[in-house]
């Protein structure tokens, strides 16, 4: 596959570390304003770039009939308008706020349970993220979508951050700690007792490695808007 790696900083050194692993062509790099010329070389962009960049890197790609596999956090009020460029243009456009296998499992644990604690009303649900001191973002896209994923299959409206007693809203803590790659923690207290589970990535390189693995995936795939979920076809439980 010919590659784009759009954001080189942490992200897109390890995705290009990834790839080479795979034998994939990486036949454009860069950290600025895309060259619209350079990029049209590519089957594929990967985005790790940064909030302000991602919406333009993402619907230039899809503008251009680049495929594109974006995991930049920060940006999602525009998410929607993405997904119109997508198929306005018959694009193909996958975005996830984690790409790494084990926490595309944790999502769904954390579906199934949200669901199960729904009738219980003595518990109430926080939430925790860790990420390192470069962390421009917070709370974290995960945390984000665990909290989404909650909402869906609870009676909580919202979130907030800085956490807030309150029935209707998720609290989601956000610490920044030298060296962590990513931590998130979901726990359901009552007077009685604490139900938690939590995901703790050991480095960026199952980040990158679910991202090329998407990447390969689109480029076979007709236009549409994807998630790894399409990606990973995990077997859950109903
Ligand atoms: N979805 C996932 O699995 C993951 C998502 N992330 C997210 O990916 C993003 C990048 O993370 P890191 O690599 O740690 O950040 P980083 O700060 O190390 O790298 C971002 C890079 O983007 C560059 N950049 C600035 N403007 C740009 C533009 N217009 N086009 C392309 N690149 C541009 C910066 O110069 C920098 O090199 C963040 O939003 C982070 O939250 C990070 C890890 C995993
Ligand atoms: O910035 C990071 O590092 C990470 N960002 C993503 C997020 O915001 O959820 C994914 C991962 O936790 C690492």
């Amino acid at each position: 596959m010919k590659l784009a790696i759009l954001g080189y900083g942490k992200m897109g050194k390890t995705v290009e570390e990834i790839a080479n692993s795979r034998n994939h062509e990486i036949v454009y790099i860069t950290s600025d304003e895309l060259d619209i010329a350079a990029l049209k070389k590519a089957d594929v962009a990967i985005d790790f770039s940064i909030p302000e960049a991602a919406f333009t890197n993402i619907t230039s790609c899809l503008e251009n009939k680049v495929a594109v596999v974006s995991g930049t956090t920060g940006w999602l009020n525009q998410y929607e308008e993405a997904a119109d460029v997508c198929r306005s243009e018959s694009g193909r456009f996958l975005y996830a706020s984690n790409f790494s296998v084990g926490v595309n499992v944790f999502f769904e644990l954390n579906s199934y349970l949200a669901k199960m604690m729904s009738a219980l009303e003595d518990y109430t649900v926080n939430m925790k993220e860790i990420h390192h001191l470069e962390k421009k973002d917070a709370p974290s896209g995960t945390a984000i979508s665990l909290a989404d994923q909650i909402i869906n299959e609870s009676s909580y409206q919202t979130w907030n951050h800085p956490p807030q007693n309150d029935k209707l809203s998720i609290g989601i803590e956000a610490e920044r700690k030298e060296g962590v790659f990513g931590f998130h923690d979901v726990t359901y207290d009552s007077a009685i007792d604490t139900i938690s589970i939590s995901h703790n990535a050991k480095s960026r390189k199952g980040f990158a490695h679910g991202a090329v693995i998407a990447a390969e995936w689109i480029l076979n795939q007709e236009q549409g808007v994807y998630s790894m979920k399409d990606v990973l076809q995990l077997n859950t439980p109903t």
